[in-house]
């Protein structure tokens, strides 16, 4: 059945607003679904995918729509509706596009230059390839362009990951154990889970693997003082304070009182009664000052570039520049150090990014180490074997999508030596 005419109107205005860059383009995709409330279920859904696979093939659709005519907005929606659903699906062309995406649709992408092929910013594209060579450039962008998985993390003070495994199975959704996370269940279709009693009781919840190996890593105990530093709205929380079996004292600090206020639902499902939600107005509030040497356990999971998440989020490598990288390395030496304070004689920090760039990750580690020497790095090969967790590590946690079908990571971990 074909597509209403308006679909392509629709697309082109949420395009429009989508490359301006002003907001994450999942919000601004919510925000015009909110004020068009009579577009249907369908054509959300083409809607949606026809953003994203713009947001995924930019470079080659700006170079596709050097030709045609009209609106240069109205040729880009067209490329990533054609591409989602098919020219024949399209009501509302005219003659003359339809004969222009059917000759642009031909063309052979393989052959088109790699710069365009791997569909990144100009900055982007040298820095990745300088980083990971050019092979190893394309294996990450072709990652990048596959959907995500939908994992969830079974909260193991409500219950165990196989009997979770057999009531989804009932209901019916099928999920397989994660390959690393021992608390992890990957679902193969991607169902609405919202509605499920398992959900509603906080006996799961959605979780990227990589994120449930971070908190893993940190290596939280009964009983233990704990503090999640760059909490935000409490995935790793949670993680940490059903490790530490729901004693102890775990503090969830952050700046942004929104992203604290979403972790309280979450905390309410999760019966997790050992967390305590901290608002800070810097990484060095005074707040943060009476706890310093008195922590077992701190995690840093500091504000990045988020360029491990493009499967999630394409529109990221668009949204970021190298400035704000640079910035953003600024703060995230800061909350590190503030952070290292807390850390007892012993104690274990651990400074984890969502990002694959060696500036966010690795120089930050290092320069750490360079500048406190109260501090050593616990290699994470042996973290991993204290955790048993199997996958082959050297100093860092460097996981990316292409190699373990999980997000981009990064963790280093380092102990406070007594
Ligand atoms: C990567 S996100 C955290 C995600 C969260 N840990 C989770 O698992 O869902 C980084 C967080 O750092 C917070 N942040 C930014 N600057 C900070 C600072 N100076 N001190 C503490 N938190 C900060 C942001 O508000 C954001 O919530």
């Amino acid at each position: 059945m074909r597509l209403p005419p308006a679909l392509i109107g629709h697309t082109e205005e949420v395009l429009r607003e989508v490359l301006r860059f002003t907001a994450p383009a999942d919000s601004t995709l919510s925000r015009y679904f909110r004020d068009h409330t009579r577009l249907g279920a369908r054509e959300r859904g083409v809607i949606a995918e026809s953003i994203y696979g713009l947001l995924r093939n930019k470079a080659v659709y700006t170079s596709f729509s050097e030709s045609g005519s009209g609106a240069l907005i109205r040729r880009m929606a067209l490329l990533a509706l054609a591409d989602g659903v098919g020219i024949d699906a399209l009501g509302g062309l005219t003659e003359l596009e339809t004969e222009w995406l059917t000759r642009v649709m031909e063309i052979d992408r393989n052959h088109l230059p790699l710069e365009l092929r791997v569909n990144l910013p100009t900055w982007l594209f040298q820095k990745l390839t300088e980083q990971l060579g050019e092979e190893g450039m394309l294996a990450f962008t072709k990652a990048t362009n596959e959907p995500a998985p939908l994992d969830l993390r079974v909260n193991t003070i409500k219950a165990e990951r196989d009997a979770v495994r057999a009531e989804l199975a009932l209901a019916p959704i099928q999920a397989e154990p994660t390959p690393f996370a021992p608390d992890g269940l990957r679902v193969l279709k991607k169902p609405s889970l919202q509605n499920l009693p398992l959900f509603k009781s906080g006996a799961i919840e959605v979780q990227d693997e990589g994120s449930q190996l971070l908190a893993q890593i940190v290596g939280a105990k009964r009983g233990e003082m704990v503090v999640d530093f760059c909490a935000g709205a409490g995935g790793k929380t949670l993680a940490l304070g059903a490790a530490m079996r729901n004693t102890g004292r775990l503090y969830a600090f952050d700046i942004s009182e929104k992203r604290l206020a979403k972790l309280k639902p979450r905390l309410a499902r999760s019966g997790l009664s050992n967390v305590h939600p901290v608002l800070i107005a810097h990484e060095r509030d005074a707040k943060i000052k009476r706890l310093a040497g008195k922590i077992d356990r701190v995690l840093v999971d500091a504000p990045c570039s988020g360029l491990g998440t493009l499967r999630r989020n394409p529109d990221v490598k668009w949204r970021q520049l190298p400035t704000a990288i640079a910035e953003l390395n600024v703060k995230q030496a800061a909350i590190l150090d503030s952070a290292a304070r807390l850390v007892k004689p012993g104690g274990r920090l651990v400074y984890a990014t969502c990002s694959i760039l060696k500036e966010e990750n690795e120089a930050i580690a290092e320069q750490f180490l360079a500048t406190h020497a109260e501090f050593e790095l616990l290699p994470m090969r042996d973290v991993l074997v204290e955790q048993k967790i199997v996958l082959e590590m050297d100093s860092y946690l460097k996981l990316s999508p292409e190699q373990h079908q999980t997000d981009g990571f990064f963790a280093a971990a380092f102990q406070r030596k007594k």
